[in-house]
């Protein structure tokens, strides 16, 4: 889809980028990570023609980028930048509308599109299509940024550190944004970063540059798992294990549970827990209600109703989790164990055990 040919960069004397080549396929996740000054972003602009290459060529489907007409690739190829990437003078519906109305949409069209988006990012048209960028927060300016570079539909995705300006919590909430978003339109996506842990996260291919060169161009687990060459050792970092984790999945190592129902007679639920610690506790629908703890405080000859722990908000996940959250909730509720519940249904639990071992449900 796109494909890089021996492409260099020169700044005059400066050789910022060096002999590149390599191959992005349709509807793959590409992360260029490197240090600062590795010539990740010139990498990217050389797609969307912000910069030309010196020597080489870019191509997408096979043709060269430098003989597309300059409005096919502003539809082929959305562009997302960190901060300043929305126009402060514009409302947000004016900023999504910017690359369809070059492309002279007409207005019912532009309207249809905007609302569109506005779902697919869930945000409120109400509440925001009228605001301008600096009433937004961070996150949510980013999301706008998305959906801007959504707007005419294009098939390629260029991000070059699109949350890097954002605290920790909003930026892994846009990460697993974008990956919803990737099963559901099946981009091919360029993501410039210098974080590893997002590298990892998001992509389907991971291209590790130095100096303006390609380093390594693999899949996240072959590169965590390199062990031979010094500079991705270093950039990797000691906790590789621990990132691994960050594309391990809980639905992979879901664990059969033990559970009562409330409607249960307490009788029935004293003997369901002789030999447990805990046990969960669902409704006669099989949602998540709680759990029991097997101690004293608890009177069998009353109702159990009042005993369940029903501390539940922060006490789950879901299938669609890695394993590295999986594990932080497991540190932060101090546990070994989590019920798995997906759409409020108790489908499993998930064990420290298992992640530590890796041990899948297969
Ligand atoms: N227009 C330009 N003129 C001269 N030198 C440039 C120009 N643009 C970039 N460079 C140089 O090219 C090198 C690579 O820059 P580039 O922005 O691609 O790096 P990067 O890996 O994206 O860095 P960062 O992570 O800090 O954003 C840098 O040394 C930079 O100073």
């Amino acid at each position: 889809m796109i494909k890089f040919e021996n492409v260099s960069k020169a700044y005059e004397e400066n050789n910022v980028v060096k002999n590149l080549s390599f191959e992005v396929k349709k509807g793959e996740i590409c992360v260029l990570i490197g240090p600062s000054g590795c010539g990740k972003s010139t990498t990217l602009k050389m797609i969307n023609r912000l910069v030309e290459p010196t020597e080489g060529a870019v191509r997408i489907d096979g043709k060269k980028v430098r003989d597309f007409k300059p409005e096919i690739l502003r539809r082929r190829i959305g562009y997302v930048i960190q901060n300043i990437g929305l126009f402060p003078h514009l409302t947000v519906k004016e900023n999504i509308s910017v690359v369809p109305k070059l492309l002279k949409w007409d207005k019912n069209r532009i309207d249809q599109r905007v609302s569109e988006l506005m779902d697919l990012m869930g945000m409120q048209e109400s509440q925001f299509l009228k605001k301008h960028p600096s009433e937004l927060s961070g996150g949510q300016a980013q999301r706008v940024g998305v959906a801007r570079a959504l707007a005419a539909n294009p098939d390629i995705v260029l991000m070059d550190e699109p949350f890097g300006a954002l605290d920790p919590i909003t930026k892994s909430s846009l990460q697993n944004e974008i990956l919803r978003l990737q099963k559901k339109v099946q981009k091919t996506i360029v993501f410039v970063t210098h974080d590893i842990d997002e590298a990892v996260k998001l992509a389907d291919r991971i291209a590790v540059m130095n100096e303006g060169s390609l380093v390594a161009y693999d899949r996240p687990e072959s590169i965590l798992n390199n062990k031979e060459n010094e500079f991705i050792k270093k950039f990797v970092g000691f906790d590789r294990a621990l990132k691994k984790l960050t594309r391990m999945y809980v639905e992979d190592f879901i664990k059969p549970y033990k559970s009562v129902k409330i409607s249960d007679s307490s009788e029935l639920i004293k003997r369901e827990m002789e030999n447990e610690i805990f046990v969960w506790v669902v409704d006669d629908n099989g949602n998540f209600k709680g759990w029991l703890n097997n101690d004293d405080s608890i009177d069998f000859t009353e109702h159990i109703e009042s005993f369940i722990v029903k501390d539940i908000e922060n006490f789950q996940v879901s299938p669609d989790c890695s394993l590295k959250d999986a594990l932080s909730v497991m540190m932060s509720e101090n546990v070994v164990t989590l019920p798995v519940v997906d759409n409020g249904k108790l489908i499993g639990e998930i064990r420290l055990s298992d992640i530590v071992g890796n041990e899948k449900n297969n």
